[in-house]
């Protein structure tokens, strides 16, 4: 044996067994750590937001959301931090003013800067969308709807957001955002599990949203989304001018045409059931006809005197009124004539639905103790109501009794719940501390934050990951315990070959 050779058997880092187990072992360990680093690294808290303003029949209020930067493609990611409600009336009601519109938004946006990180401010989105009141305005006056929009649209785009469009969202996207909405605020869109019906009421308009169980008969209540990899083939219907605000107005003009027709005194009193006994309020017959919802009718007087006797029977009739139900051509209609299935799983009831269901204290009973309480309710004297509540705003207040009314009837008569599944609804506000309504799911569409796929979101699943490291490490292991027996066998050789 020459010398060389010698040294090699002697050293047991030479033979390529070894080398080769050894580059092995520091190659499995360089790919374990990486892996490591790669699945573990450390989220960096970084937020991004959104502003939606809900420019409302009634009055605006402006959302600001906000979201953990890279997850966006999350469910339930996207929450609420903020609201603010503009003062006054809605942007609607600026018909004769319309700067007026733009400027009522100031106070609100400057909240709006403040609330959302300065470096964030040029790349957050900002989108306002007007309902029922706006839809209204445009059947009206077309031109003062356009002004109003002209003059938000100017104020919005004075602040450093990002500035994405003032529109007139129709019926089927406030329906169809506010279903998104209140299921992805529930988790349930990636999930097998069922969805949640939307009720919204608004004071101009309502919208009913739900998966139903039988095919949908009229092409304009059918809305179909591809979400997170499932598809889903709504219902949905917006009934402008029965909100809860319009549809008072409604029952009033009928009202007050019988009066007229059978009392010619001045003013005209309308003695009316779904106000409290003892309530009495000098009108104006303009402030009941000044909407695109009804025809104008040919009063004598100018004033009405309406005088309250709180008679919750009564008043359920005179509000079946304004639904008509006696003409069909589908297999099934709400009123109207417009189609509509068999409600069919559980909904939330949000907006209007909650604030008076909410303060009734009945958001919890069956149909009939609902129907018992509200009888009650509205036979106490209104004195009696003022000195019960002295903190709540007069004119809500004296309307508690009509709003009641009219949602179990717009919800037992109109869209066909019964005491059976009454208790599938849930009056609700917030979900998850976000607000239920369009606006969220307004932006989540448009910020295409829902993909139609499911998204991944990590390098691979959990479980996986962990099975993946344990027989990893265990392969490992085995080398190195190979790697040592054989580097003591070696050894031993080439010390038996000196001896
Ligand atoms: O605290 C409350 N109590 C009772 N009703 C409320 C309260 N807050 C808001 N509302 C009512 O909720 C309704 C909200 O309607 P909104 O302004 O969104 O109209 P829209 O959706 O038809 O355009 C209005 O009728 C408003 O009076
Ligand atoms: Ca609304």
């Amino acid at each position: 044996m020459d010398e060389q050779e010698e040294v090699k058997v002697k050293n047991p880092w030479h033979r390529p067994v070894l080398i080769f187990l050894t580059v092995f072992i520091i190659l499995g360990i360089v790919i374990m750590v990486s892996i490591s680093v790669v699945q573990n690294k450390p989220l960096p808290k970084k937020y991004k937001y959104g502003i939606v303003l809900d420019a409302g029949s009634s009055h605006t209020s402006v959302f600001i959301y906000e979201w953990p930067a890279e997850k966006e493609n999350n469910t339930g990611m996207v929450r609420q931090i903020h609201t603010c409600n503009v003062k006054g009336k809605g942007i609607s009601s600026y018909n004769a003013n319309p700067d007026g519109a733009g400027k009522s938004l100031q106070e609100c946006m400057v909240e709006a800067k403040q609330k959302i990180p300065a470096y964030r401010h040029s790349e957050t989105p900002v989108y306002l969308g007007a309902t029922a009141g706006m839809r209204l305005l445009k059947m009206e006056d077309e031109t003062a709807s356009e002004k109003v929009l002209a003059s938000v649209e100017h104020s919005l785009k004075t602040y450093p957001f990002s500035y994405q469009g003032a529109r007139i969202i129709s019926g089927q996207e406030e329906g169809a955002f506010g279903w998104i909405t209140v299921n992805y605020l529930n988790q349930n869109l990636n999930k097998p599990t069922g969805t949640l019906g939307a009720l919204d009421l608004g004071g101009a308009s309502t919208q009913i949203t739900f998966i139903p169980q039988q095919e949908i008969e009229s092409g304009d209540n059918s809305i179909d989304f591809r979400l997170y990899g499932n598809d889903y083939h709504l219902y949905t219907h917006s009934f402008l001018c029965y909100g809860k605000d319009q549809a008072l107005k409604l029952s009033l003009s009928k009202k007050l045409v019988s009066a007229h027709a059978a009392s010619k005194t001045d003013p005209i009193e309308v003695r009316d059931p779904c106000f409290h006994p003892g309530y009495n309020f000098t009108r104006t017959v303009q402030s009941i006809f000044d909407t695109p919802c009804m025809k104008a009718v040919n009063i004598s007087s100018g004033i009405i005197s309406h005088v309250g006797f709180g008679d919750w029977s009564q008043c359920q009739q005179s509000i079946r009124k304004v639904f008509n139900t006696s003409r069909c051509a589908y297999s099934k209609c709400s009123f109207n004539e417009v189609f509509q299935p068999s409600v069919y799983g559980k909904f939330g009831a949000f907006s209007a639905f909650f604030f008076v269901m909410d303060f009734l204290n009945l958001t919890s009973d069956s149909l009939a103790i609902t129907k018992q309480k509200l009888e009650k309710y509205c036979s106490t004297p209104w004195k009696k109501i003022v000195e019960n509540y002295p903190l709540v705003k007069e004119k809500y207040l004296s309307e508690y009794c009509f709003s009641g009314t009219y949602i179990l009837t717009l919800l037992e008569d109109g869209y066909n719940f019964t005491s059976e599944n009454w208790q599938d609804i849930s009056f609700l506000k917030k979900i998850k501390g976000s607000d239920a309504g369009w606006t969220l799911g307004y932006m989540l569409n448009l910020t295409n934050m829902i993909p139609a796929e499911a998204p991944d979101t990590r390098l691979m699943p959990y479980g996986g990951y962990v099975t993946f490291m344990i027989f990893f490490t265990l392969f490992i292991f085995v080398l190195f315990l190979l790697a040592c027996l054989y580097f003591r066998q070696s050894t031993r050789k080439a010390q038996k070959g000196i001896i």
